[in-house]
């Protein structure tokens, strides 16, 4: 299995281009479902999870076809056809390795009246369960059965129908389900408490783009009338606002100063706050964003909170950043009960930081020492690069595929800027 092999110490100096959201691009892609006229992503992101939900889709009979795509270029065009659904069934053994394969729930249900999903079951940052997407999907009218570890929901005859959706708390997956369903549906359907993240917006964007009749974009209401069939579109997915706020911590923790080409400031207000909070100088350039870290850091306290607020997906970095900053930093992680796996393998390297149920702090050391580590998610193993980038001598990060998942070839990025970065495979 590849490893990644940072010698750290290097200053972080150049441009970084930011590749297509991820987690955007989990949420459009089973648009796909919703019609069967071609639709196009351009600016999707080369990632292990777009290449599983393309095989997902491929097995309910979605074709999946890349156009020219140079392997120099970041990013690929994709264009995606669902003539026919042959299968209804998403399985364990797909739905296991990526969590987002529950978006196809409400699609599927939408465009052909029932879908079987394997229940993606909890992870390593903490239970995640799926209620609301359920209550969310039976509020149009599907019934829902539970078994063998599967979701089996149908629409009633007729196909579902409009309704009115009260979440209990902000949930950004279901959200995406019942928005993906309603828009199919007959008559209108009304979310309340809708999740307002970026990437919402997104899929919004790329459902009206395809013929839905959506208000409120962008706010914690939306209101769907729903359409009789949805059209092809061509759509651009968004920047990846989480990728751009991770090499902003690394070129920050290096004292660097790297331009994040095509970040959007509009999605990663939170974190830039808390850049320059942390001492960070970020200036808005042409088509992207300049981060400068040449004063020293300082310690910050941070919330992680549903969008507009400071992202979940942000924490481990910033924990990682401020694990060199001057002061104590105090994070508190509201969305996930077990976010902190990267606690350990920090401190393995040297920060000092202490747990205290779902809040950490985390005082400033004068130097971290590399070491060899592993993370159990994407994000936590993202903070042990950035660590790495500035620890004394050399750190190894193992279990390289987290960082395949979400992270568009990351070592030639990082190399681009002057960091000594490399993969190796176990034997050599
Ligand atoms: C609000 C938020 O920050 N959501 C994050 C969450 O999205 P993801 O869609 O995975 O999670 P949700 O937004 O649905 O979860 C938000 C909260 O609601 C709870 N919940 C969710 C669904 C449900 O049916 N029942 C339930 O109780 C969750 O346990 C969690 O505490 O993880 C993604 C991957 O890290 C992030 O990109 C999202 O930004
Ligand atoms: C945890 C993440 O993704 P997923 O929900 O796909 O596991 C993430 O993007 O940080």
């Amino acid at each position: 299995m590849d490893k990644i092999v940072i010698r750290g110490g290097r200053r972080l100096k150049g441009r970084i281009p930011i590749s297509g959201a991820k987690n955007a691009a989990l949420t459009l892609m089973p648009c796909a479902l919703l019609s069967d006229e071609p639709l196009t992503f351009r600016n999707l992101p080369r990632l292990a999870d777009v290449d599983t939900f393309g095989h997902l889709l491929n097995q309910h009979g979605v074709s999946t076809m890349v156009e020219g795509a140079r392997p120099e270029d970041f990013g690929r065009v994709m264009t995606l056809r669902a003539g026919r659904i042959t299968s209804t069934v998403a399985p364990y053994d797909i739905v296991r390795k990526m969590r987002a394969s529950i978006l196809v729930l409400g699609p599927l249900l939408a465009r052909a009246g029932e879908a079987t999903v394997s229940l993606p079951g909890g992870c390593a940052i903490g239970n995640r369960p799926i209620d609301l997407h359920l209550k969310g999907l039976e509020a149009l009218g599907a019934e829902i059965e539970l078994a063998a570890g599967y979701v089996k929901a149908t629409a009633p005859r007729g196909g579902l129908r409009g309704g009115r959706i009260v979440f209990s708390t902000v949930s950004v997956g279901a959200t995406e389900n019942v928005l993906m369903a309603s828009v199919l549906a007959k008559g209108e359907t009304i979310i309340e408490n809708a999740a307002r993240e970026p990437e919402i917006i997104d899929l919004a964007r790329c459902l009206v783009a395809m013929g839905a009749k959506i208000d409120g974009i962008g706010t914690e209401r939306l209101t769907v009338q729903g359409v009789e069939r949805l059209h092809g579109a061509t759509y651009a997915v968004m920047a990846d606002r989480i990728e751009a706020g991770s090499y902003a911590c690394a070129a920050a923790i290096t004292g660097g100063e790297v331009e994040l080409a095509g970040a959007q400031s509009e999605s990663m207000e939170a974190v830039l706050d808390g850049l320059r909070r942390a001492g960070v100088v970020v200036e808005e350039v042409g088509g992207g964003l300049l981060v400068k870290a040449d004063g020293g850091l300082r310690g910050v306290n941070l919330s992680t909170a549903p969008f507009p607020g400071f992202p979940t997906d942000m924490q481990a970095q910033f924990m990682a950043m401020l694990a060199l900053a001057e002061g104590a930093s105090l994070l508190s992680e509201t969305i996930f009960e077990n976010r902190y796996m990267h606690v350990p393998e920090l401190a393995r390297m040297g920060a000092d930081i202490t747990v205290t149920g779902r809040s950490a702090l985390v005082r400033g050391v004068d130097h971290l020492i590399g070491a060899p580590v592993m993370a159990t998610d994407l994000r936590a193993s993202m903070s042990l690069v950035i660590a790495g980038l500035a620890a004394r001598g050399e750190t190894v990060v193992n279990r390289v595929y987290h960082l395949d998942r979400g992270y568009e070839r990351l070592e030639e990025k990082l190399s681009a800027v002057g960091a000594d970065i490399e993969r190796v495979s176990d034997g050599g």
